[in-house]
């Protein structure tokens, strides 16, 4: 039959085949890949290094590998199934089709043109003047025979310019530095020990990032810094080189730890204590790792022993300040705050306040991030030390090579969010695929659902255990998973090779938010590509984003066929979908009653679970969790139960519905964002209230103004300070 179809048959009869598109580009031509060319594709391309092993550094009692990690985490935990075997069982339930390779004849015969893949060779379908272009100017341009429009670019800058940035961005010339530095500072330059530049070597570092160059020389001096730079540009190692340099040139009298390092999230803390590990591996620094969700008793032993530097969330390390004996900050002399603007927002304030004020005021603080925010900017240069500024790139730059793309959604079809984002990655990227979601609910009901189509998918977000967020990265970087799906949990800092998309299903946040979730790819100088979709309500967003995007972004348009497609497939798995959860919601309440069982047998015994000090007593940790996620605690009920009306019953399980509830999502947090900013405005026009005495019970250590102004970001506080600068200046 084939043949008098004059096809070529490429496969032998009754291979399961796979459907996958042939490159990224395409959206409608499919080509046959059978799955054993799959597999052996997947293997070549296999990104991440696998010889890539966490050292032991002899601190721990164990070899300490994320291995041994994984297994302390999860070792209490009886393995019953997991999610892909539910996912599977509910498969292998449905009837089996066998497949029969004589029926499988139908080859679609549109090919769309290809675009080519650098940008600059595109035909742009835009005027080449500043004018602003709308998405559906774009979206709408349909080629003739009704398939698939190319690509096209639309910018709101010309050609020309366009050059010039690139070319600046490839030399790191950057826009709004404050601080110059030579582009061809090499490692050896840098007054680096031996034992560093053969760690740098074996890691690979050639040549050093511009932040590298920028930043490492001033951490030298001991200088306080604020440091912008791109997603991906090595700021990790800009930090820490200059401080393990230190060290080596410490005094080794009693060990102490003199350098702590603050990061927001559990799996970011793993990845700095890893690549400090390598850099430190021919020294004998000692470092620890104090991160949520990982083992206490190992990190309390570890914390004793006054390592040099402790790499830690800051939930953690309050937790061993208040109840590990003998460990304290006081001769930290280094503070490090990665993603610095998400450390010191609303979230990590309290947290915040109450390590500053157990370190030593004399010391260097140095503060990264890719997006520098405005109120860290200028909280830096009132409560540093003469900190120098460092802005290699602007606080809205994406990575250098990143090809940003955008799927319009039109208001009556926001129910397709889903069964695009299926279509995407079962037919034009297959592997090495992060998709952002807004909910952890969300993010695991698509992991169900790309596994019920046949995906290898898996989730990453605060509702898994710690020993399932690292398997599931474990998962992800060794290629056992194609498809992670995450909440902003894995938004910030991750880095893990070879991302070569990301998908948004709703637009995030902000555009500081979009800028962290589109830097995990297009890393280290390559490059990458984020696809986004787009609702009448997001396009506020785009716009911002378009307006600073350095390289022209596309419009993706996806044929309606084929979203059409993926629906009914998404509704004939819907039932299945639910299966899978019920299977959940009965192995949960099995665990949940062994937990009551283990619980009560403890209690039995005597062995009282420990009890653990807080810097908060319980209705403190509610009431600012309360206050800073919806308002004034009167205000949260409010708006809890306007939500509930607005969107009908919130508990309706339909594609439009669950959309709704994550764009919701965004819509909260950007109305407390306004909210915020509004309050802070109002606090600066009025007059400063005059203080009422008030007999404070004096705390034990007195915090200087530095260090309690050093986590205040408020306009309030800021203005104070710019007060007091301009009126030094003025006396001068
Ligand atoms: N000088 C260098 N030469 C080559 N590769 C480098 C260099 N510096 C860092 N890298 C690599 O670049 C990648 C990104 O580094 P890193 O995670 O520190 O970036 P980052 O700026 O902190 O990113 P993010 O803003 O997302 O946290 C890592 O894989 C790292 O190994």
């Amino acid at each position: 039959v084939l043949f008098k179809m004059d096809l070529i048959q490429t496969i032998e009869e009754g291979t399961e085949v796979t459907l996958v598109s042939e490159d990224s580009e395409s959206d409608e031509e499919l080509t046959l890949v059978s799955k054993k060319q799959r597999t052996e594709k997947k293997l070549e391309s296999k990104g991440f290094n696998p010889s890539f092993q966490f050292e032991d550094d002899g601190f721990y009692e164990s070899k300490w590998t994320l291995e041994s990690a994984l297994h302390d985490a999860i070792k209490k935990k009886k393995m019953h199934s997991t999610l892909d075997q539910k996912i599977d069982e509910v498969r292998r339930n449905r009837i089996t089709v066998t497949l029969d390779i004589h029926l499988f004849i139908k080859i679609s015969h549109q090919v769309i043109q290809q675009i080519p893949s650098n940008p600059q060779d595109e035909e742009d379908v835009v005027s080449d003047d500043d004018e602003e272009l709308d998405l559906e100017d774009v979206s709408e341009a349909v080629s003739g025979n009704g398939v698939l429009v190319a690509y096209k670019c639309y910018t709101y800058k010309t050609k020309k310019k366009r050059k010039k940035k690139r070319k600046e961005i490839k030399d790191g010339s950057g826009v709004d530095k404050n601080v110059s530095w030579d582009p061809n500072l090499g490692f050896q330059q840098m007054n680096i020990s031996r034992p560093l530049l053969k760690a740098i070597s074996e890691i690979n570092y050639v040549t050093p990032t511009p932040i590298q160059q920028a930043a490492i020389p001033i951490g030298l001096l001991g200088r306080d810094i604020c440091a912008c730079a791109a997603t991906g540009t090595g700021k990790t190692a800009a930090f820490m080189l200059p401080v393990l340099e230190r060290l080596l040139y410490r005094t080794q009298s009693t060990p102490i730890t003199r350098v702590l390092c603050l990061v927001p999230t559990r799996e970011l803390a793993v990845q700095v204590y890893s690549v400090t590990h390598h850099l430190a591996q021919h020294s004998n620094l000692r470092i620890c790792l104090a991160a949520g969700g990982l083992d206490m008793k190992s990190q309390e032993a570890a914390l004793r022993q006054g390592p040099d530097i402790v790499i830690a969330t800051p939930g953690r390390l309050i937790d061993h300040l208040h109840n590990t004996p003998s460990f304290d900050l006081q001769m930290v002399e280094i503070l490090i705050l990665d993603e610095a603007d998400r450390m010191l927002d609303e979230f990590f304030e309290d947290q915040m306040n109450e390590i500053i004020k157990l370190c030593s005021h004399h010391r260097q603080t140095m503060l990264f991030s890719a997006t520098m925010s405005e109120q860290v900017q200028e909280l830096a240069a009132v409560s540093l030390k003469n900190p120098v500024k460092i802005f290699v790139n602007s606080n809205t730059d994406v990575a250098p090579f990143l090809r940003q793309e955008f799927i319009r959604i039109r208001e009556t079809r926001e129910g397709d969010r889903e069964a695009i984002v299926a279509a995407l990655c079962s037919r034009s990227f297959i592997s090495n695929v992060l998709v952002f979601t807004q909910t952890k609910k969300q993010a695991h009901r698509m992991h169900i659902v790309l596994g019920l189509l046949g995906l290898k998918a898996g989730e990453l977000h605060g509702n898994l255990s710690q020993g399932q967020r690292l398997e599931s990265l474990k998962r992800f970087k060794n290629g056992d998973i194609d498809i992670l799906v995450c909440t902003d949990l894995a938004a910030r800092g991750l880095d893990i090779e070879n991302v070569k998309t990301v998908i948004n299903l709703t637009m995030p946040n902000t555009q500081q938010h979009y800028v962290h979730r589109v830097g995990r790819t297009a890393r280290a100088g390559k490059s990458g590509r984020s696809v986004s979709l787009v609702g009448e309500t997001e396009r506020k967003l785009l716009k911002e984003i378009v307006k600073f995007a350095k390289n022209p972004v596309k419009s993706r348009v996806v044929p309606p066929d084929v979203i059409s497609k993926f629906r009914d497939k998404l509704n004939e798995i819907e039932s299945e979908v639910g299966d899978v959860m019920k299977m959940e919601a009965q192995e949960k309440q099995v665990i949940a009653s062994e937990n009551q069982v283990k619980k009560a047998e403890k209690i039995i015994k005597g062995e009282a679970p420990e009890k653990r000090a807080w810097f908060q007593n319980k209705m403190q940790r509610e009431f600012a969790k309360a206050e800073r996620m919806l308002g004034t605690h009167s205000e949260s009920k409010k708006r809890g139960k306007k939500m509930k009306n607005k969107s009908g019953s919130t508990s309706t399980n339909n594609p439009e519905d669950r959309v709704k509830r994550e764009l919701e999502k965004t819509q909260a947090f950007q109305h407390r964002e306004q909210k915020r900013g509004r309050k802070q405005k109002r606090a600066r026009s009025c007059a400063e209230p005059v203080p009422v005495k008030t007999i404070k019970i004096q705390p034990k250590k007195k915090k200087s103004s530095f260090d309690k102004e050093l986590t205040r970001t408020g306009k309030k506080s800021l203005g104070k300070h710019r007060d007091i600068k301009r009126r030094k200046n003025k006396k001068r």
